[in-house]
């Protein structure tokens, strides 16, 4: 496995910051607030890979399938999609939206990044307000209807709470909350 840390600007410390949320939770929202603030470059997982379901190839064509049903891109092409980005924006300090959204997006990034996350941002909201802010949203989004969102709830719950415990043990959570019926 070839080791990217050596692509970054030697010498200079990288920073990662994950922001995880369920579907709607308000990921982006919040790293475009906190991005015009502290001079992060903000990376949301599912914009690269929308971007590459625009570049009409084969990949393309697969990813667009296993988003309209809500499920998981394969690990390795998610966390290739974050390493070109990252080298391409000549920044040491990145907000990574979405992202780990189970084990295996963790041990894929852990095993080619390699940088250690400095902490991990939850952002906590009730699975209600979460589903109306995605019915609200206009994006045009192919998962943004009741069948498919039901099915990201779904993913959330099953894959991305344990990574959310994952980092909860190790200390690097730091959780914001949205709202205060969330039943979880
Ligand atoms: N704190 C908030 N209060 C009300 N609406 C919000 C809030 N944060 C985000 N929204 C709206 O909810 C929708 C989903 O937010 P978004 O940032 O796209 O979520 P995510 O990236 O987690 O899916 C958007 O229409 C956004 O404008
Ligand atoms: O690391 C990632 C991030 C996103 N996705 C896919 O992209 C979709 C949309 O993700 P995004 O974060 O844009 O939307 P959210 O569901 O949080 O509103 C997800 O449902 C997944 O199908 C993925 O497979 N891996
Ligand atoms: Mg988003």
């Amino acid at each position: 496995q070839k080791d990217w840390s050596g692509s970054f600007p030697s010498g200079k410390k990288i920073t990662v910051v994950f922001v995880i949320g369920g579907p709607g939770s308000g990921k982006g929202t919040q790293c475009a607030k906190i991005v015009s603030h502290f001079g992060f470059t903000h990376l949301s997982a599912g914009d690269l890979l929308r971007e590459e379901v625009k570049s009409d190839t084969e990949q393309g064509t697969m990813i667009k399938n296993l988003m309209h049903e809500g499920k998981l891109v394969p690990s390795e092409i998610i966390v290739r999609l974050l390493l070109k980005a990252m080298l391409a924006s000549g920044n040491d300090k990145f907000l990574i939206d979405g992202f780990p959204r189970n084990e295996e997006n963790r041990e894929a990034y852990e095993k080619i990044i390699k940088i250690e996350p400095e902490f991990v941002l939850l952002i906590d909201c009730s699975r209600e307000e979460m589903e109306r802010r995605i019915l609200h949203r206009n994006q045009g989004r192919d998962d943004d209807n009741m069948e498919t969102i039901r099915r990201r709830f779904e993913v959330f719950q099953q894959s991305t709470l344990p990574v959310i415990q994952h980092y909860e043990k190790m200390g690097k959570l730091r959780r914001v909350v949205h709202s205060e019926d969330y039943d979880n």
